[in-house]
């Protein structure tokens, strides 16, 4: 079959999408409407942040993407996988708590995903180290996760998420609990990582500053249930670093995120 100019042009454009959500929506079983209808493109190696007010839908987001969750209506296309999405689909979730086993090695922490896939254990050890490598704890993968600071044990996490090598990295605030030098660190260590495997990050976080520093894009949702508010391209010099937090273009867009962000919390207590 010849296909015409126009279907490829339109093939095209979809392969380059990691994630199209087109008018869906969420309604959980108790009657809460969490989201939507939204409408969102991801580009295949974009980095994105999800910001906007508590509750607004944005992990229910994440765990329709992760295919962790059904939407109660609309169309979804995560990567090039038609129709409903597979748990652990080429899809990388971190979480905010590292939810580490207490009782093993960091390693087999990591190793946990290529095991439940029956990845034979050398292999899946191998891989492990190769991901702890990765996030700067190569030293650490025979210690227990009781050793660690709160920010190692967010690596972990991130290597856990990484060792299946997926297309997609899903990330729900996962620094909000750290303090603000680890949290920089890590904002750092990330777009590092980012820029080296070129995966396609979906980042939901509260704070404008970090959204800012790290996101090739800011999408701002409302209010429950979320839809998109407003969409900020972040165009600066690459890469970005220490000089770029401190630099009269980041405040400008840090004030055009929260201006963007200031309706959505209309009408809601700010305590
Ligand atoms: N399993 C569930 N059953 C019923 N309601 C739910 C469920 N999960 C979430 N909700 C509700 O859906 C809405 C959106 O929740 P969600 O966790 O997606 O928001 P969020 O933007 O991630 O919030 P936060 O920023 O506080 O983490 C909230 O009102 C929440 O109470």
């Amino acid at each position: 079959m010849v296909e015409s100019k126009t279907s490829s042009t339109v093939e095209a454009g979809l392969t380059a999408l990691a994630v199209s959500l087109r008018g869906v929506t969420k309604a959980y079983d108790n009657g809460v409407m969490a989201l939507g209808p939204l409408d969102l493109a991801v580009r295949k190696g974009e980095f994105i942040s999800l910001l906007g007010p508590s509750g607004c839908g944005k992990s229910t987001a994440l765990r329709l993407i992760a295919g962790l969750s059904a939407p109660s209506s609309g169309t979804m296309r995560v990567a090039r996988h038609e129709g409903p999405v597979q748990p652990g689909h080429g899809i990388g979730f971190v979480f905010q708590e590292p939810t580490l086993m207490p009782w093993t090695s960091v390693r087999e922490n990591v190793r946990l995903p290529l095991k439940l896939g029956g990845i034979p254990k050398a292999e899946g050890c191998a891989r492990a180290d190769a991901a702890l490598s990765s996030v700067g704890l190569a030293d650490f993968a025979d210690a227990f996760p009781r050793e660690l600071s709160g920010g190692m044990k967010m690596r972990v996490s991130l290597a856990r998420a990484l060792v299946t090598d997926p297309d997609i990295l899903l990330m729900d605030e996962p620094f909000a609990a750290l303090d603000e030098i680890a949290r920089f660190r890590l904002n750092n260590d990330l777009l590092a990582l980012w820029r080296g495997l070129r995966k396609t990050v979906i980042f939901v976080t509260h704070s404008v500053f970090e959204s800012v520093y790290l996101s090739q894009r800011v999408v701002v949702m409302t209010a429950r249930p979320g839809r998109i508010q407003a969409d900020l391209r972040i165009e600066t010099v690459e890469p970005r670093g220490e000089e770029f937090r401190t630099s009269a273009a980041y405040s400008d867009y840090c004030r055009r995120v929260s201006a963007a962000l200031a309706p959505s919390y209309s009408g809601q207590s700010t305590l």
